[in-house]
């Protein structure tokens, strides 16, 4: 369904959003929705400010312009603590998960803000301690074996094979319980096996009521779990729609095919293949 078309209340609404570091205009009158059961995701060519548009919705990045509203409340400008406080969780394009501690320790460290307890909990490790280190090690223990991590939860987290620390990260994230989720490229440098589990992930993600927003540039995966989709290009929006819609957009090939790197090339034969099969299989 259109943004035009739609009567429910966004969940997160970015309005007229412009981002520019020096000269570089990185995203421009940015405006787009996502609602409740929503699997959006946002393309684009490299560097069409997608990164740079989750940064600002998440307070890592203030926009020069422009008004970002989750969940009812103004986060414009945000820190980011705050407004993960909110509801919103994210995963990194790179990796940013504490090597050097345990997987599980990783995913309890995303439990913070929910689980109750005091310093003075903590320094007298008092029953009340005890019972939220075990409420937050069990709920580390469910959220890993969500996102399907079979490896050592004791060992130390970057000595998981790259696939599995991605999910970790995930976990990480949903142990939030997030009302919405942030993925920056999750499916960059996992293989084909790894891919069509996230996939599955995603749709089971999406089931538990959380709306998921996803940077990706894997078109098999972006045209199989979106419901809707979003696209980018030098930092404006050139398209929204249904993935259908998406494919069959010449506006969105053209910026493809306009970029001169050869993986955004690569990813335009992509589209085109995707529209292609599509035709075949109506026909
Ligand atoms: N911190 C920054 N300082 C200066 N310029 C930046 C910064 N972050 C992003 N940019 C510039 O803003 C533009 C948009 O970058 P951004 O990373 O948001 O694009 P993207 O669509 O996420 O790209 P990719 O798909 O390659 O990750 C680019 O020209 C980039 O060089």
């Amino acid at each position: 369904m259109s943004a035009a078309t739609e009567t429910r209340t966004p969940l997160l609404e970015v309005s007229g959003m412009h981002v520019a570091f020096g000269g570089v205009r990185a995203v421009s009158d940015l405006s787009f929705n996502v609602y409740v059961g929503d699997v959006l995701s946002v393309i684009g060519p490299n560097g069409a400010g997608k990164t740079s548009a989750f940064n600002c919705i998440t307070g890592f990045y203030k926009p020069n312009h422009g008004t970002v509203t989750f969940d009812g409340r103004r986060i414009t400008g945000k820190r980011p603590a705050v407004i993960a406080s909110y509801g919103v969780a994210r995963t990194f394009q790179n990796l940013r998960l504490f090597g050097e501690l345990t997987v599980l320790d990783n995913v309890r460290a995303g439990m913070h803000v929910r689980i109750k307890q005091s310093a003075l909990d903590a320094i007298l490790h008092t029953p009340r301690f005890h019972r939220s280190e075990q409420q937050a090690t069990d709920e580390a223990h469910k959220w890993l074996d969500f996102v399907g991590v079979i490896s050592d939860r004791a060992s130390e987290v970057r000595n998981l094979p790259y696939g599995e620390q991605r999910l970790v990260e995930i976990a990480r994230a949903l142990a939030r319980e997030p009302k919405m989720l942030l993925l920056d490229e999750p499916a960059a440098g996992l293989n084909h096996g790894e891919k069509e589990k996230l996939l599955e992930l995603l749709n089971r993600i999406a089931q538990l009521g959380t709306a998921v927003v996803l940077i990706e540039h894997d078109m098999g995966l972006v045209m199989d779990v979106s419901r809707r989709i979003v696209v980018l290009n030098f930092g404006k929006e050139i398209a929204e729609g249904t993935p259908a819609e998406i494919r069959s957009n010449p506006k969105v090939i053209e910026a493809y095919l306009g970029a001169e790197d050869s993986e955004t090339q690569q990813e335009a034969a992509a589209i085109a293949a995707e529209g292609a099969a599509e035709m075949k299989e109506d026909s």
